[in-house]
């Protein structure tokens, strides 16, 4: 399988009240090209922090070291801090990325220890404090080359939170938002990008898409406006498509329902998926492969099937033993807990 990005050595931290958090420490990860890949994890142990430094997201008080390598002839580093050829290689793996050799395609995102300065987060400002938080455009520095780009969120990578109302605009129809994203990156004319946003609607199995684009967020339940953040992350095309936690608000049967369309919606445009949860279960619905991370580090990462039967890491046991009937039928052991006495 054809590698998408390479994560070397990447740390994380975090500038807090004078002091620092170091979210994610010296993580190795290869992310193939079409792969459903789950992070999961307790809560705090840096699985939205992965997210968003592979998404470009991270805010500017945060801290990068190590590297993100995009084996696309397209994409340059969302946050490399200087043009790769004049930045030193620190990192002790770098010769292990075999396709990142001279003439590759591969490019290096993010070498060096370095403040985040160029990433400009749309949540610095928005969510301060938080890792969750809407998505819209933000500011980018230019590609060194032309032939390259930048893997931009919303347009090469598609972001979908646990907080619908975090990335959807309340003031705004359903229709036009996602057009929009269909029209800034698409090149789409308001005309095309307004069909596209029906057709997406569509897609996402939104009841009567019709009434539904000129609805505005608050109009839908949550499950509904979960696909409306579904269709506008997907409306690019992008082909990374990263869900943070984007069922964890929703009720067992939504949740189901959206992890279905997630699978379809992935599989059908041959997107690779980045599922975050916390709940490993769930994780192993739709993962392929799965990657456990505890306090910032990854304990563990393996085919679903190993991680869910014969985990190595007494921790990836310990999460396992804590979801409820994961072992004895799930969905049966679901439905008898919510049926009323
Ligand atoms: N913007 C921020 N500023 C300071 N510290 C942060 C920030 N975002 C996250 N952290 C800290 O970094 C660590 C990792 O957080 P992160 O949100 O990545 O974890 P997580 O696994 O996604 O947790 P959860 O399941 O609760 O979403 C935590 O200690 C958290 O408090
Ligand atoms: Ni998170």
């Amino acid at each position: 399988m054809t590698a998408l990005l390479s994560i070397r050595d990447l740390t994380v931290t975090y500038r807090r009240d004078g002091s620092e958090v170091v979210a994610l420490k010296n993580i190795n990860l290869d992310i193939a090209a079409g792969e459903r890949l789950a992070i999961i994890g307790e809560s705090g142990s840096g699985k939205s922090t992965l997210a968003l430094a592979i998404a470009g997201l991270l805010p500017a008080s945060s801290r990068i070291g190590g590297l993100i390598d995009w084996h696309s002839p397209e994409f340059q580093s969302p946050h490399s801090f200087a043009p790769p050829s004049v930045l030193p290689d620190i990192s002790p793996t770098r010769r292990e990325i075999g396709s990142s050799t001279a003439g590759s395609p591969s490019t290096t995102l993010a070498i060096g220890e370095g403040r985040n300065d160029s990433a400009i987060s749309p949540l610095v400002g928005e969510m301060p404090g938080r890792t969750e938080g809407g998505v819209k455009e933000r500011e980018r520095f230019e590609p060194t080359a032309k032939s390259s780009r930048i893997p931009l969120a919303g347009r090469d990578i598609g972001f979908v939170f646990q907080d619908p109302s975090g990335s959807l605009n309340p003031v705004m129809t359903v229709g036009k938002q996602i057009a929009e994203v269909a029209r800034t990156h698409l090149g789409l004319t308001w005309q095309q990008a307004y069909a596209k946003a029906r057709t997406l609607l569509e897609r996402v199995r939104l009841p009567d898409p019709d009434s539904a684009m000129s609805a505005f967020p608050h109009q839908l339940s949550g499950g509904q406006k979960q696909r409306v953040a579904i269709a506008a992350a997907i409306a690019a095309g992008p082909k990374l498509l990263i869900a943070d936690e984007a069922t964890s608000a929703l009720d067992t049967i939504v949740q189901a329902e959206i992890v279905a369309l997630i699978r379809q919606l992935v599989s059908e445009d041959g997107m690779t998926l980045l599922f975050v949860s916390h709940d490993i279960a769930l994780a192993s619905e739709l993962a392929e492969r799965i990657a456990v991370f505890r306090h910032g580090e990854l304990v563990e990462c393996g085919a679903t099937v190993q991680i869910v039967e014969v985990p190595r890491q007494p921790y990836t046991r310990a999460l396992l033993d804590a979801h409820i009937g994961l072992d004895a039928e799930p969905l049966l052991g679901r439905r008898a807990f919510e049926t009323p006495a």
